[in-house]
């Protein structure tokens, strides 16, 4: 761990470092932090919540000249909440040094971004689309723009975003500084950086996984119809503070939200079909905490910071191990701890050995939770919340009435009583999800031979068409 104060950085800035409650600079941010001062462009790979955004923003908003109120940073990531996030971030780091960094996204109101940035922010934030909008209509000029940052930048190729960035990327003047950041680097990263970097230099922190280790991962195999059910009995025993639970497609997480509600859980879903209206209200509502479990598609796999998130429920497996990487990557941020479950249909076995080989780690193999451990799982629920309670110490109106209660009965029969009320009963409300089918393209069985649409394939055919189709942007819409 390095000090902040030995990276060369001005006043204002370790000012609101300190602010921001951060001591040390993480590994990532001590290793690029002074090569990003230099001006030399940088490919950025660190695991996920281990600080890159102040690892691109702390140099991008010390080189940043007040003398001119012109857009001088850019930054582009996948998804609107991500710009958001890491505008407010760019925003808290740049307090003393009076640095304005405004979000650009689709779905919001286009003539009041244009108002925006009428008020000259030096950073814009933004997503490819609605970016690329703005400079058809020449409401935001890059030529002034001098410092390039691409978060997550193997995403916005897998969503198909390559075109918007290479045309974004050819308005912004050549001398110009390029940073790009992901926990993930698949290899077409490298076609990119090459194209749009100049000599890059590879910052990669060495991990032996690439997950988290202070993110426990589990998996649980299942039917698919047992999926619901195995869901409300992992959230009765765990009783995450907050929890994530991804589902495969947009239909998929509105049923699960759905069917969550109907059994008495606060949830609501975040997908890419809602409104942005709905999406900022529901992340809002998450971050602080009124509702305790999000339902998302891929759309809030990457980058988001969500502190109290302390369980990810992998409800359809995701697609490839990149993206299980990212979505467990929400919870076990900054060093804390986290717990990562994984639902396994039979037929997709082969499928989790796959991303336990990309991932360098094994999950642990979880039975399937029985009803005696929900019933102690809600009674232990139950004993902290009145724990909590008793430290709170704000009861006084209620001990006359206790006492009047103890002259009748005793102390432990009355306590029994109130436990059996506060502890919640599991609810059987019947939930039908729609059949989505185990993911395409997992083994079945036969290890040797498989079937993929009707043909039968040897194991080295179907590695190559899975890699073949690798390369293409992905099919889901999220
Ligand atoms: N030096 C630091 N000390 C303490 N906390 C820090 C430090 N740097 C960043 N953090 C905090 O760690 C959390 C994770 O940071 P950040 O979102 O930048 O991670 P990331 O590496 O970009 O993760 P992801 O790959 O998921 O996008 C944030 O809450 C951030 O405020
Ligand atoms: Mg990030």
């Amino acid at each position: 761990m390095a000090q902040f104060t030995e990276l060369g950085l001005s006043s204002a800035l370790l000012e609101s470092i300190r602010d921001m409650g951060f001591e040390e600079a993480t590994p990532i941010q001590a290793q690029t932090i002074p090569i990003a001062l230099e001006g030399r462009d940088l490919l950025g790979q660190a695991q996920t919540g281990t600080g890159k955004t102040a690892a691109f923003g702390i140099p991008l908003i010390e080189k940043l000249s007040l003398d001119n109120d012109h857009i001088q940073g850019i930054v582009i990531t996948p998804t609107r909440e991500l710009a958001i996030q890491v505008a407010e971030e760019l925003n808290r780091m740049g307090q003393y040094k009076k640095i304005w960094a405004l979000p650009i996204y689709g779905g919001q109101d286009i003539q009041r971004q244009i108002r925006s940035l009428k008020k000259r922010p030096q950073i814009i934030v933004g997503t490819p689309g609605r970016l690329k909008d703005h400079i058809q209509r020449r409401t935001i000029r890059l030529h002034t723009i001098n410092q390039v940052v691409l978060d997550e930048a193997d995403e916005m190729l897998q969503m198909g975003f390559i075109e918007d960035i290479e045309e974004i990327l050819s308005e912004i003047p050549a001398q110009r500084q390029t940073l790009l950041f992901s926990a993930t680097m698949p290899k077409d990263i490298q076609a990119l950086a090459n194209k749009f970097m100049v000599n890059p230099m590879v910052v990669k922190i060495k991990s032996k996984e690439a997950t988290m280790p202070n993110i426990e991962q589990h998996y649980i195999e299942m039917t698919p119809a047992q999926k619901f059910d195995i869901l409300c009995n992992l959230l009765d025993i765990q009783s995450p503070e907050l929890a994530i639970v991804f589902g495969r497609t947009r239909k998929r997480v509105d049923e699960i939200t759905e069917g969550l509600n109907k059994r008495g859980y606060s949830a609501e879903g975040i997908h890419g079909d809602m409104s942005q209206a709905r999406r900022d209200t529901v992340i809002h509502r998450f971050r602080e905490g009124t509702i305790d479990i999000m339902v998302a598609t891929d759309v809030a796999a990457r980058g988001l910071d969500i502190s109290g998130v302390t369980h990810v429920y992998n409800f359809d497996i995701p697609q490839d191990p990149d993206s299980y990487v990212h979505r467990i990557g929400r919870t076990g941020r900054a060093g804390r701890a986290g717990i990562a479950t994984t639902f396994v249909a039979f037929g997709e076995i082969e499928h989790l050995r796959n991303i336990e080989r990309a991932t360098k780690k094994k999950m642990i193999h979880q039975p399937v939770p029985t009803l005696s451990e929900v019933i102690t799982g809600q009674q232990r629920f139950a004993i902290e919340k009145l724990l909590e309670a008793v430290e709170e110490n704000d009861f006084h109106v209620y001990v006359e009435l206790a006492e009047e209660l103890l002259e009748h009965t005793d102390s432990v029969r009355l306590l029994s009583a109130a436990l059996k009320l506060l502890t919640k009963e599991p609810n059987k409300t019947p939930i039908q999800l729609s059949e989505d089918p185990p993911l395409a393209g997992s083994w079945k069985g036969n290890r040797k031979t498989r079937k993929v649409k009707g043909k039968s394939m040897t194991a080295k055919q179907f590695q190559g068409k899975k890699r073949r189709q690798g390369k293409k942007k992905r099919k889901v819409k999220i």
